[in-house]
């Protein structure tokens, strides 16, 4: 790689993109790598205060930005993901399904702790949709040793996969209905609407919904219903808190389900229930679930859809932005909520 001034470049080839930033408008690269430096051309790169060129010399045991960055991201990417070609010596990692980001935290600290390169990502355990961006990586200079890049890909590959995307599978839901003013039809029941829009909304489907009084019987055998009809999940509304009637989680634990926990550090959702029958999720779900947009209903939900079995280390960890602010205009998943 030479420099050499930027009149005296005509005819030579860019070994890297050149970018320019008009605030406000656009920023993106004005020339491509590989682009032959054109006479008419002098006057642009001026103004982009180029008044030398870097122009390639393939030296053996180099390695140019875009290829390092190509290498670095295919060693790190797994399942669900695609990568974008480079640009500004940049390679994306997009998801090619919808489903959930996991992220190896270990491995991206990892790779971030070594000089000369950088990965940059969303927070993981969310929902992407096919084509969403999910992280960038570079190399920090403009080329290095061939040598430096084969230890960073073994990096990579030791922690691989950095990044994957698990397809959401398409639930059988069962969906049991507590709370006597409801069963005796004294108030209309509103948990049913909402979880219906959230679960057709994710491509699962509702079973059916049943409404039985707060009963520990008959709570136990409309779950069991729901387990010999082969559903992949039973959610179970209301009854979840501190009164005499509350029986939810008793009646959930008569079931024979194995208790996960019962309580989150998660606002809304402190009385939530995770617990196992056999391997099917059963979820307690509060009244905050039916009255909030958004609660942890939202945050447990996508994870069993992926098909994540999850212990109470998973909940405890939701701790750290489990609190939502409730702004007026919810602009979750845009915020730190669950994060
Ligand atoms: N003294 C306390 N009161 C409450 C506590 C508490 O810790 N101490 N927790 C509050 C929190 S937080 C929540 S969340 C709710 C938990 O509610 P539950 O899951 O126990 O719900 P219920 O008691 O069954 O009902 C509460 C409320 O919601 C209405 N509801 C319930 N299900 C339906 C339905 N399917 N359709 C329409 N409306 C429904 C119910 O009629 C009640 O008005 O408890 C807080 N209270
Ligand atoms: O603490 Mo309740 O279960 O969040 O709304």
């Amino acid at each position: 790689m030479k420099r050499i001034p930027v009149q005296e470049a005509v005819g030579m080839v860019m070994c890297h993109d050149m970018t320019q930033i008009l605030p406000g408008q656009k920023k993106g690269p004005l020339f491509k790598r590989g682009h032959v430096v054109a006479q008419e051309d002098i006057s642009q790169l001026l103004d982009l205060g180029k008044k030398h060129l870097y122009v390639w010399d393939l030296n053996a045991g180099f390695v140019h930005e875009d290829e390092a960055a190509q290498r670095m991201a295919k060693a790190m990417a797994g399942q669900g993901i695609t990568l974008t070609t480079p640009s500004e010596g940049k390679v994306q990692m997009m998801a090619s399904t919808d489903g959930l980001i996991k992220i190896n935290l270990q491995g991206l600290e990892a790779i971030n702790c070594i000089e000369d390169v950088m990965v940059a990502s969303i927070h993981e355990n969310q929902s992407v949709k096919e084509g969403d961006p999910l992280a960038g990586t570079r190399i920090i200079p403009l080329v290095i040793k061939e040598r430096e890049l084969a230890m960073l890909e073994k990096v990579c590959e030791s922690y691989r996969p950095i990044f994957e995307v698990k397809p959401f599978r398409k639930l059988n839901i069962g969906i049991v209905t507590t709370g006597s003013e409801v069963f005796e039809g004294r108030i209309k029941d509103g948990f049913g609407p909402v979880l219906r829009q959230k679960i057709s909304a994710s491509g699962s489907c509702v079973l059916d919904q049943v409404f039985v009084s707060d009963s520990i019987q008959m709570i136990v055998e409309a779950i069991h219903r729901f387990r010999d009809q082969g559903a992949d999940l039973i959610l179970v509304t209301g009854g979840m808190s501190v009164d005499p009637d509350d029986v939810t989680p008793e009646g959930i634990r008569q079931a024979g389900a194995h208790i996960v926990t019962y309580g989150a550090p998660v606002l809304p959702g402190a009385m939530f229930l995770l617990a196992y029958l056999n391997q099917i999720p059963v979820l307690g779900l509060p009244g905050c679930v039916m009255y909030n947009r958004t609660s942890v209903f939202d945050l447990v939900y996508p994870r069993i859809q992926a098909g994540e079995i999850l212990g109470r280390k998973d909940i405890i960890r939701w701790a750290h932005g489990g609190f939502c602010l409730g702004c007026e205009t919810c602009r979750w998943p845009n915020c730190s909520f669950g994060k």
